[in-house]
């Protein structure tokens, strides 16, 4: 089963959009898990926040940054946590990386074979090949920025550039057309967010049949009904809306599991609506 077969799978049988995004802070677990080792209080904090909300989710995603900076063992914190992911569930790496070629090797092996994750954000501004080493993998998905959440995203995203025909366009425009051209074995994705919903519907219209995952709801405060209604295929699929903060941090009392449940049944239900009034 290839990433989008099983994203497809998985938000079906959740009936769901959400992907959960695991981005731990030590400083904000609750109290008990704060007298622990920090490792295995991060652990013990994801395994909970997995178990509790994989019921709404259609993947998880994990950001590297806030295991790397854990030191060494940080990556093996990584990878109890990819691991404690249900089997049916895609495992989406945020990692924006971006190299030349044998390097890129390296890191589309580290995600998808030592890590085994389904899919991997990357970097495309140093073009084709740097992109080609993960493409390789036809099974797992390639997720392209495009045009991202921050308030920065226009200062580069929104040049005007030509296209391949030579009309001009924003860059995010022409990222997303040459990701169309590079989608040869239907194994790309964009990342567009949620706070830029009019992007995001122009690059949708581009890119009709492309998974987008879609960060900036929750705690960047990106509008969820326009962000849905802009971002879902023909069908109303193929949106990853992505929630971190809003769902890790919802209680940072003992009850932190339950607190995030409720906020991803809540969102998930949210996105779901916005599905609706769309048909
Ligand atoms: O690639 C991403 O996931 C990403 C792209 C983007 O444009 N904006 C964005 O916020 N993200 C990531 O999505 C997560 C957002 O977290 P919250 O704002 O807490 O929901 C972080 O891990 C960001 O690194």
């Amino acid at each position: 089963m290839n990433f989008v077969e099983k994203l497809l799978t998985a938000s079906r049988r959740q009936e769901s959009l959400l992907c959960v995004g695991l981005d731990p802070e030590p400083g904000r677990l609750p109290a008990s898990l704060r007298q622990e080792p920090v490792m295995s209080a991060i652990v013990r904090f994801c395994q909970d926040i997995i178990a509790a909300t994989a019921p709404y989710a259609c993947a998880f995603k994990p950001n590297l940054a806030f295991f790397e900076v854990l030191g060494p063992a940080g990556l093996q914190v990584f990878q109890e946590v990819v691991q404690a992911v249900p089997a049916h569930i895609p495992v989406i790496a945020d990692a924006k990386r971006g190299d030349i070629g044998n390097t890129a090797r390296a890191y589309a092996k580290t995600f998808f074979e030592t890590y085994g994750c389904d899919a991997v954000t990357i970097n495309p501004y140093m073009g084709r090949d740097s992109v080609a080493p993960f493409l390789e993998y036809r099974d797992k998905g390639t997720l392209l920025l495009c045009r991202t959440s921050n308030p920065g995203a226009r200062d580069i995203q929104d040049l005007r550039v030509q296209d391949e025909g030579g009309t001009l366009r924003h860059l995010y425009e022409v990222v997303a057309q040459l990701v169309q051209s590079w989608n040869t074995a239907g194994n790309c994705g964009l990342v567009v967010g949620a706070t830029y919903p009019e992007e995001l519907r122009q690059i949708r219209a581009i890119c009709a049949q492309m998974p987008i995952l879609i960060p900036g709801i929750g705690a960047q405060g990106g509008d969820l009904e326009a962000a849905v209604q802009a971002g879902v295929d023909a069908q109303g699929e193929l949106a990853i809306i992505s929630s971190s903060r809003a769902i890790l941090y919802a209680s940072e009392g003992e009850d932190f599991a339950q607190a995030a449940a409720a906020e991803a049944r809540r969102t998930r239900d949210q996105i779901n609506a916005a599905r609706q009034k769309k048909d």
